[in-house]
């Protein structure tokens, strides 16, 4: 039995997080490879070493003194460090990323150091090997993931590790240059260990008894899922249920190799698992609620749009110009709308209108800001009568006004646009009716 295990910052915070990872590490002798995260917040308000990294890069840049941050991230790791009675310096580390810092080594360089550091520290403490992710886990010129050769070089370098730390978030290019996946990415490391290991299950430890109904800020202890398919899960995910990273999801569905979402500070919970398919019942009609705040809709009318052979296309066309990606195309009659991210879309917003001017003649283009989508996403759905019409009661009853509706064809979710302000209230609406009221 071989299981990779991939512990958030929230589980590294400080030294006593790390008491906890490591008797849950040595209560079982198949938990063989372990990727740490950078260590997280240790109380609300607190600051990620992450985010401190990038603080302290940024005052580089800037020539400005960046020691004094610097100073303040290795406090971080001493503290943990001394707590833990280690006999380890990170002198020789801390003086080399102060000169890769002068030297501008990159953002994406100083923003790897919080969980190559926590790494170091990890393997020291478990008495396991150090596997840099910088050897192992490749990114190709175009700096996307170079899949196949990452799984060559882990599996390889695995092979012959019987007990390994390998630092999540980052990897090298061919060049060696660090490179590191989007925030939340050691999730993907784990995945991608997972796979290249073969792993027998994927534990991923947070500080959560497992995936959730709904989002725990916006909804107080939501019930816990007990199993959701990975088709689900990359659809709460990408919707914005922050626990997994979305793209942690595909190196291990192509393996069927289970994710096991836990609690580091209730390791007792099973937690949620994240399964290729499951013919357990979910608990309720849906499987859970996500959502994100912040998108634009652009309206395009035109009399007879609906004969005019091309005319979305056309349209799509000059949002690709633009490399603006779009997330809903939701159409009437003589009406389609293109729904996109506020912040991708502001900055190009003049040249799109013109561009659709140009590419289609509508009659009418209008705009709207600050919308949010809301995915209800569920298994459980397809054979459910009335799940949309229960949807929409709740929200009615909630007072929200609903701006879209988009279902899927798969009928795995029913994806709502409200506006950014009735964002909480609409998902609490959902919740209520789905889980707590049932009706
Ligand atoms: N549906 C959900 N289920 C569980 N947690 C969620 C969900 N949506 C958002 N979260 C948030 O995700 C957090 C865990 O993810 P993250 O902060 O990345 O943890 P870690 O530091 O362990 O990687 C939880 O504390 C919770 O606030
Ligand atoms: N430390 C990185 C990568 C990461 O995955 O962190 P966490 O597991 O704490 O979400 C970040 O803050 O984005």
């Amino acid at each position: 039995m071989k299981k990779i295990v991939k512990f958030g910052g929230s589980s590294l915070a400080n030294a006593e997080q790390f008491q906890k990872v490591g008797e849950i590490i040595r209560s079982d002798e198949s938990r063989r490879y372990v990727v740490p995260s950078a260590p997280g917040k240790r109380f609300d308000g607190d600051t990620k070493v992450t985010d401190l990294l990038y603080k302290c890069y940024n005052t580089a840049v800037e020539g400005e003194d960046f020691i004094p941050i610097l100073q303040e991230i290795k406090g971080r790791y001493y503290e943990i460090i001394r707590g833990l009675n280690l006999d380890l310096s990170l002198e020789d580390e801390f003086a080399q990323i102060e000169a890769d810092f002068k030297a501008q080594a990159g953002t994406d360089y100083a923003a790897s150091r919080g969980e190559f550091l926590n790494g170091k520290v990890m393997a020291a403490y478990l008495g396991y090997e150090f596997v840099d992710a910088a050897d192992v886990i490749r990114f190709d010129k175009n700096g996307n993931l170079d899949a196949e050769k990452t799984d060559r070089l882990l599996s390889k370098k695995l092979a012959k590790c019987e007990r390994a730390v390998i630092p999540g978030f980052y990897g090298a290019g061919e060049d060696g240059k660090v490179k590191t996946f989007s925030r939340g990415g050691s999730d993907v490391t784990g995945s991608l260990v997972a796979k290249a290991i073969k792993a027998d299950l994927y534990e991923n430890w947070t500080d959560v008894s497992g995936f959730l109904v709904t989002d725990p800020r916006i909804v107080k202890n939501p019930e816990v899922i007990e199993s959701i398919t990975y088709r689900e899960l990359r659809e709460l995910s990408y919707m914005g249920a922050t626990v997994l990273h979305e793209d942690a999801i595909f190196p291990v569905r192509k393996e069927g190799i289970p994710i096991n979402i836990k609690n580091t500070n209730r390791p007792e919970d099973k937690g949620t698992f994240i399964v290729e398919s499951t013919c357990k019942k979910p608990k309720f009609t849906i499987t859970g609620i996500a959502g994100k705040k912040g998108f634009c809709s652009i309206n395009i009318e035109k009399s007879m749009m609906n004969s005019e052979v091309g005319f979305g296309r056309k349209v799509l066309q000059v949002f690709e110009d633009q490399g603006i990606s779009f997330e809903h195309v939701p159409s009437g009659i003589d009406t389609m709308t293109v729904y996109v991210h506020q912040d991708e879309f502001e900055e190009k917003e003049q040249q799109v209108i013109a561009g659709i001017h140009r590419a289609v003649q509508p009659d009418f283009v209008e705009m709207e800001s600050d919308l949010a989508l809301i995915a209800v996403v569920g298994r459980g759905m397809k054979s459910t009568r009335g799940t949309a019409g229960r949807i929409f009661s709740a929200l009615a009853h909630a007072n929200v006004n609903v701006k879209m509706i988009d279902q899927g064809s798969s009928e795995l979710n029913i994806i709502i646009g409200v506006e950014n302000r009735d964002f909480e209230t609409a998902v609490k609406a959902i919740y209520d009716i789905f889980v707590i009221t049932q009706i």
